[in-house]
């Protein structure tokens, strides 16, 4: 079985989905922070790469994913937040991530980035900033197992939840009906709901998730809303 096998059979099959941003942890804990999430039952980790270009902050890189992979089986998903997805692609891969996803808006973007992603049985993202509309999906239709909605704009966690991103997750889901739908940003207890019934199946959740105690109670209460969300 490939990576992106398993990581669309666990996606699929635990569906709704919460993916704790890692942009958001303690990061003098990292490892602590992974075996946390681990033992919480969080079914992937959204992992953030920034390269202080394509958004104005700065994170961690494959490396440092890397070195995090075996210590739990958790769906990697790496979100890269960077001008030159192509030339880093490689880096990524090989570091055990089950899933990446890059952005349309990317310089180097091209239907083929995503086709090598797959080549690499590796699930292929694909990303739209707040104001990108979802008809740049058709260029790519097919070519993509995840659409992931930006409902804040890319750099940072903490940001609100913008209006206008439930009306893009429902076009989305409209636009590629074969492709799971994520969001990504503001998502929370009052807004997780709305964003289900809209479409949306896959949560990345930074805040909602870090700032709680217990992880476990924060990912499983989220599920639960999102899950009791009637479409
Ligand atoms: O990609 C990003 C920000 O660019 C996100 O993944 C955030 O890190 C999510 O954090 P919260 O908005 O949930 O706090
Ligand atoms: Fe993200």
């Amino acid at each position: 079985m490939t990576r992106r096998e398993r990581a669309l059979g666990v996606l699929r099959e635990n569906a709704p989905v919460i993916a704790p941003s890692m942009l958001k942890c303690d990061f003098a804990r990292l490892a602590d922070e992974v075996d946390l999430l681990d033992a919480a039952g969080a079914k992937a980790l959204h992992w953030d790469v920034m390269d202080g270009h394509f958004v104005p902050n700065l994170s961690y890189g494959a490396m440092v994913i890397a070195d995090l992979r075996e210590r739990t089986d958790a769906v990697f998903d790496a979100h890269l937040m960077v001008s030159a997805p192509g030339r880093y692609l490689d880096e990524y891969l090989k570091a055990g991530c089950d899933l990446v996803t890059v952005h349309v808006e990317a310089d180097d973007f091209s239907p083929e980035l995503l086709d090598r992603i797959r080549d690499a049985g590796v699930a292929a993202g694909v990303c739209l900033n707040p104001e990108t509309p979802v008809e740049r999906l058709a260029e790519i239709e097919g070519r993509f197992d995840l659409c992931l909605v930006m409902s804040v704009n890319p750099g940072f966690g903490g940001q609100s939840y913008l209006p206008g991103s439930n009306e893009k997750i429902a076009a989305t889901a409209a636009q590629a009906p074969d492709a799971i739908v994520g969001v990504d940003g503001g998502v929370a207890g009052d807004t997780i709901a709305a964003a289900s019934a809209a479409g949306a199946s896959y949560f990345v959740c930074g805040s909602s998730v870090f700032g709680r105690e217990d992880y476990a109670s924060a990912v499983q209460d989220l599920a639960k809303t999102a899950a009791g969300a009637t479409r």
